[in-house]
């Protein structure tokens, strides 16, 4: 066994036993999830939930199986997303190499003890495994398929993984440039924003690879507290769009009530007080209803991306014929916002394309 297949198993087993386990199980040093799960069983029913329990016990089996995996990993794209789950890679112990457009903002991830290459395909080429999370499709396609993209660089055995949102056109293209070298491709867009980024909360939709999402599965576990994988290229993005598509629009609706409830005399603290206890309750709300209150609009999910979702979105409805009219509604919305200089605050901000309509 090679030291690197040696060091990620470990990280496999540091992500089961510290992040999937109860803490105390955690210090267990002969690792046996399913002997584990029948003699606490009482705990394990007060801490996870079944599919969880599932989760343990399938990588109980992978473990036991003693799969090798990638331990070279690629990270692409250090945005607002790509940083902390880049960060997250390395502060589990995987061997991480970045780039980003910008230079600088691999220097943090950096003097963490990431190693860095000067473009996408030399990521590609002294990895085993790479990531990619690029704001849209336009840089998707580029990073992944342009001069000195990871496709120039990346080969048999080795894979790569989109997390980026973009449309399945964009995915199917990008699988199509990976495969042609003789790799693997997976697409992984994630759902959660900075905050879950940060704490390796974040929910991958995964498509494409079998084999590669088996193997990278230990990787999106440090960064992510679940993973669907939903078959062919394609369907990780449709998912996400639909689920950005449905975000978009809440956020919209309730930018209304908002405003409605302020006009009309009530105080629209005590509205998200209210909308929190019932049944339409969503966290978004909660989190982003008091600052939105106050006009601020501290930037977790840039509003551009929140349009692009949008109209990515619409455009999936169009291709399949189906009527999407409040989705479309909301994203005039957006693009009224863009055109107010909103960009690159929260999608939030969405709220003052209703106020500057007054
Ligand atoms: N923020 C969020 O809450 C979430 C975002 N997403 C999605 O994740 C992706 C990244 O989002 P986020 O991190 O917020 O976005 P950011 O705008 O913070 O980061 C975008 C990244 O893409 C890079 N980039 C942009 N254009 C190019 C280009 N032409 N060539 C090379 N690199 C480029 C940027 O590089 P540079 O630093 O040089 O500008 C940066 O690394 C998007 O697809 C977004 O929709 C998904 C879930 C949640
Ligand atoms: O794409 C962004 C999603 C943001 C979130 O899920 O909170």
């Amino acid at each position: 066994m090679s030291s690197e297949t040696f060091r990620a198993r470990n990280i496999y087993r540091h992500v089961s036993l510290q992040k999937r386990l109860p803490k105390h199980f955690a210090s267990e040093t002969s690792f046996k999830t399913s002997s584990l799960l029948r003699q606490q069983q009482p705990m394990f029913q007060l801490q996870l939930l079944p599919h969880q329990v599932l989760n343990c016990l399938v990588r109980s089996h992978v473990e036991c199986a003693e799969e090798e995996l990638p331990a070279r990993v690629g990270f692409l794209g250090l945005g607002i997303m790509g940083s902390p789950m880049a960060q997250n890679l390395i502060k589990a112990g995987c061997d991480v190499t970045v780039w980003n457009r910008t230079k600088s903002k691999c220097d943090p991830l950096i003097s963490l003890g990431a190693k860095y290459k000067p473009s996408p395909e030399e990521v590609a080429a002294s990895c085993d495994v790479t990531f990619a999370m690029l704001a849209d499709p336009e840089s998707a396609i580029d990073v992944a398929c342009g001069k000195y993209g990871a496709a120039s660089g990346i080969g048999p055995g080795k894979g790569y993984v989109d997390v980026s949102t973009v449309d399945g056109a964009t995915s199917k293209l990008i699988h199509g440039h990976i495969k042609a070298t003789g790799a693997s491709f997976l697409e992984a867009p994630v759902s959660g924003s900075k905050k879950p980024a940060e704490d390796g909360q974040l929910i991958f939709l995964t498509a494409g690879d079998k084999p590669l999402y088996d193997e990278v599965a230990p990787f999106l576990d440090i960064m992510g507290k679940s993973r669907f994988y939903l078959g062919d290229v394609g369907n990780g993005a449709a998912m996400k769009l639909v689920v950005n598509m449905i975000m978009g629009s809440m956020m919209a609706s309730f930018s209304e009530g908002l405003l409605l409830s302020e006009k009309v005399g009530l105080d629209p603290n005590v509205l998200v007080e209210v909308v929190s206890q019932g049944a339409i309750s969503a966290p978004m709300y909660k989190l982003k209803g008091p600052s939105m209150t106050k006009s601020l609009y501290p930037t977790a999910f840039p509003l551009k991306h929140q349009q692009k979702d949008l109209r990515l979105a619409l455009g999936l409805a169009e291709s399949v014929s189906q009527s999407t009219p409040i989705a479309a509604a909301a994203n005039e919305l957006y693009k009224v916002a863009k055109s107010q200089g909103l960009s690159d605050q929260d999608f939030s901000a969405v709220i003052e394309a209703l106020k500057a309509k007054q």
